[in-house]
Formats: structure tokens, sequence, C-alpha cells
């Protein structure tokens, strides 16, 4: 396997596995779904996980291996086994998750080369499930201390939610991602009572001195708020396939524009469109080309009507 060498443009950490559902298994992980979109977009992405020394881990390899994914952030566990999930769908068909703890993502180490990767990438993106163990959440710790862009899409999988931890990460945090519940959840561990939500989230904006929010609200789009700023985007009409890692794609889009300093319209229609084009497929990492999701954009194009914003200058023609 080719090593690489020069520095990628966004390193993602932190749980890689197999999602059982009833009718087979899917590969899975948050930040992987996140790592695997942008490899899709054409971004320079890399994957810090681990997996155990097992058919399951052997299988893992091949599948990252065939869809260009670089296995080189991937360490291998003799001890652990490669993670799993055990998923169902409720009557909405959103996913529920049992994840099987104490697995060899649960223990990822840190390398020389991983830190060199994450302080000179453009993004550093990660979730809470992989902090849930002490060795993952020490390394998580020592990496988002040196990197320059800290993303963190809070993913609340409960169980596994520790308030201080949230509170500690949320501290280093530059750009962090929650649904309406995980916001509310945020605001109690600070015990600030939810009024609005322009006030919330001013509130924790100043509380751990984070300029930029994206707030994900389903079928009613999502807002992003960056310093006083918010732009509030539809979410794109589609038929939902299943909605497994519509949140990581929308992540993935949304960075693929937002690293490279585009203006927050152009990044949230990036982000609508490409969470809305995997919501309409099978699972969070479908195999499709960049030409493809094109395509699908083109022919999906966001109602501008719907977006609300508190700044003038929306981009020409719309
Ligand atoms: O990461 C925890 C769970 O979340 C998902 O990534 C979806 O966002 C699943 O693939 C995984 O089982």
């Amino acid at each position: 396997m080719r090593e690489i060498t020069s520095t990628p443009e966004i390193v993602c950490f932190g749980e890689i596995l197999w999602d059982i559902f009833p009718d087979g298994k899917r590969i899975g992980g948050a930040p992987f779904n996140v790592s695997y979109n942008l490899t899709k977009m054409g971004i320079d992405s890399h994957m810090i996980s681990r997996i155990g020394d097992d058919q399951l881990g052997r299988e893992l390899l091949e599948v990252t291996t065939s869809r260009k994914i670089n296995p080189t952030g991937l360490q291998l566990d003799n001890e652990n086994a490669t993670g799993t999930v055990i998923a169902t769908f409720d009557e909405d068909n959103d996913a529920i998750y049992d994840i099987v703890n104490n697995v060899a993502w649960d223990n990822i180490q840190l390398t020389e080369k991983d830190l060199n990767f994450v302080k000179e990438a453009k993004a550093f993106v990660f979730g809470s499930l992989a902090t849930r163990n002490k060795v993952s959440r020490e390394t998580l710790f020592s990496l988002m201390e040196n990197a320059t862009f800290n993303v963190f899409d809070i993913n609340l999988r409960p169980p596994f939610i520790d308030e201080k931890v949230i509170k500690d990460i949320l501290h280093h945090t530059h750009l962090a991602k929650f649904n309406k519940a995980e916001l509310r959840m945020v605001l109690e561990f600070i015990d600030k009572e939810y009024t609005n939500e322009a006030d919330s989230i001013k509130y924790v904006q100043d509380y751990f001195k984070l300029d930029e929010i994206i707030v994900s609200k389903g079928s009613k789009g999502a807002i992003y708020y960056k310093k006083d700023e918010h732009y509030q985007f539809p979410a794109v009409e589609i038929t939902i396939n299943d909605t497994v890692g519509s949140g990581d794609s929308f992540l993935a889009g949304f960075l693929t524009k937002r690293i490279n300093n585009k203006n927050p319209f152009e990044t949230m229609e990036y982000a609508t469109a490409l969470g809305a084009f995997i919501t309409s497929n099978k699972g969070a990492c479908p195999e499709y080309s960049l030409e493809e999701f094109e395509l699908f954009k083109e022919k999906h194009p966001t109602n501008y009507n719907d977006v609300i914003t508190n700044m003038k200058n929306m981009p020409h023609g719309k």
C-alpha cells in the first residue's frame, strides 16, 4: 500500500465499524462517513482509526482500499475486535444504534505521523463517541490541542454521553455541529434555559468562544451561524431512501467549500445538496462519482425563496 507523505487537507478521527442492519452489513462510523464523502468530493482526507486483526477488520480494509480511501491511518489491534453496531430502524425510518463496547477504535494510539498531519491539515474532524474510552479520548485531546481548525460534530449516542468531556471539547472547538436535541442538551450542561434558537446560539458562542455553529433540522434543513451572521437553508426535496449518515455527508459537503473559503451561501448549498443526495441513496457510503452528485445537484436546485439570512449579499441572480 502506498504511504501518504504529503499532508492531507482534512484529517478525520474516531470510529470505523460495520453497521449490521437486518438486511446485511454496511461500512460506517460517523467520522469515517465524513472522510469517505470528502474523498468523493476530491478532498484529500486521512482517517485515523483502529481495526481488529480479524475477518471483519480485513473486510473493512478491502472496502476502504477498493473505494480509494487511504488506509494508512488505520491502526491494527491484536487484542480488540473490529467495531460493530447493531442497527435497526424505527417507524419513521430513523436508525437506532446499539454500539458494541471495548472494540479496536476505542483504543486509538497517538502517533507522531498523525500528530504532524493534524498540525498541518486545514481541518480536524471528530465526534463525541470516540471519547467513551480513555485511550482514544486521550489521543483525541492530544490531536485536538495541536490542530488549527477543530470541527466537532457532537453526534450524541446515548448512553455514551459525558458532560465534562463534551464541555472540554467545546472549549477547543472552532466549528460545532448539533441537531436541535443536542443543542438543548449542551445548553443544559451550561445551565442555560432554552428561550429561542438565536439567543441560545449566541450564548453557546460566547460561553465556549466558538464562532461557527451549524444546527441541523432534518426535513426542515439546516442553519449556519458564523459570528453574528446566519444562513438558514431548506432541505432539498427528495425521496428518502434512508437517513443513515445524512448529517455526516452534509458536513463533508460543507467542509469541501469551507476549507476553500467559499462564501456561506455556496457552502450551505453544497452541504444541503450532498446531504440530500446521500439520503436518497442507501447507506452513508454508497458508491458514486462526483459527476453523478453534480448532476443530482443541478436537478435539485436550492429554493432561494426559502433561504433565511441576515446578510444582504445573496449570490448574484438568486
Ligand atoms: O458512528 C456511530 C454511528 O453513526 C453512524 O456513523 C451514522 O451517523 C453509523 O454508521 C454508526 O453506527
